[in-house]
């Protein structure tokens, strides 16, 4: 399947300049959305992952079923302010923007083996965060999985050099 048919790309949005890449389109159908999530799990089904890390918000779309196809937990990254419990902190630029991502701190025991899931790398901002919370809990990060990735920002570039990014479209 071709997930570029299925995703909708729309100009200038949320600031002029920038092609937005809209997985709405792709979500709502569901032989497309199952057949993702199914070439993600195979991407990684030897990695033997203990954990998904998924950054809000689109990063729980994608990350809770592929933690469900390969039944493990799940592990949401929120912006500030947002999770109950005692955190730590990062802080990243966007395409965008920029803000602050936390984790709760006993979410991840070390040395788990976790893989770090959103549906679009970009600059790469998000998931560099993503990885210093990770690392501050002394994680063992296998890989980071991704839907999309924007190969024009360079995102991959800024990640460390010895991490197994996978992506199923770039643009
Ligand atoms: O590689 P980067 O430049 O960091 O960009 C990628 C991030 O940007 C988008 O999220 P956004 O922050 O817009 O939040 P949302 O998922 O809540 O819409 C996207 O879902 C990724 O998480
Ligand atoms: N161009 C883009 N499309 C969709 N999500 C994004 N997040 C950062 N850049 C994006």
């Amino acid at each position: 399947m071709d997930f570029k048919d299925k995703i909708r790309v729309i100009s200038d949005f949320p600031q002029p300049g920038v092609r937005f890449k809209d997985i709405t389109t792709l979500l709502k159908d569901g032989p497309a959305f199952r057949a993702a999530i199914d070439q993600m799990a195979e991407k990684i089904e030897d990695k033997q992952v203990d954990l998904i890390v998924g950054p809000e918000a689109r990063g729980f779309v994608v990350g809770t079923p592929l933690a469900y196809a390969l039944g493990v937990g799940f592990i949401p990254v929120r912006k500030t302010g947002k999770l109950p419990a005692e955190t730590v902190e990062a802080g990243y630029n966007l395409e965008y923007g920029k803000d602050r991502l936390a984790i709760h701190r006993d979410a991840i025991q070390p040395g788990q083996r976790v893989l770090i899931v959103d549906d679009l790398l970009a600059t790469g901002g998000t998931i560099q965060a993503t990885l210093n919370l990770v690392n501050q809990l002394q994680a063992d990060v296998v890989g980071a999985a991704f839907i999309i990735e924007l190969t024009y920002l360079q995102g991959r570039e800024k990640l460390p050099a010895d991490l197994d990014v996978f992506t199923l479209v770039q643009y």
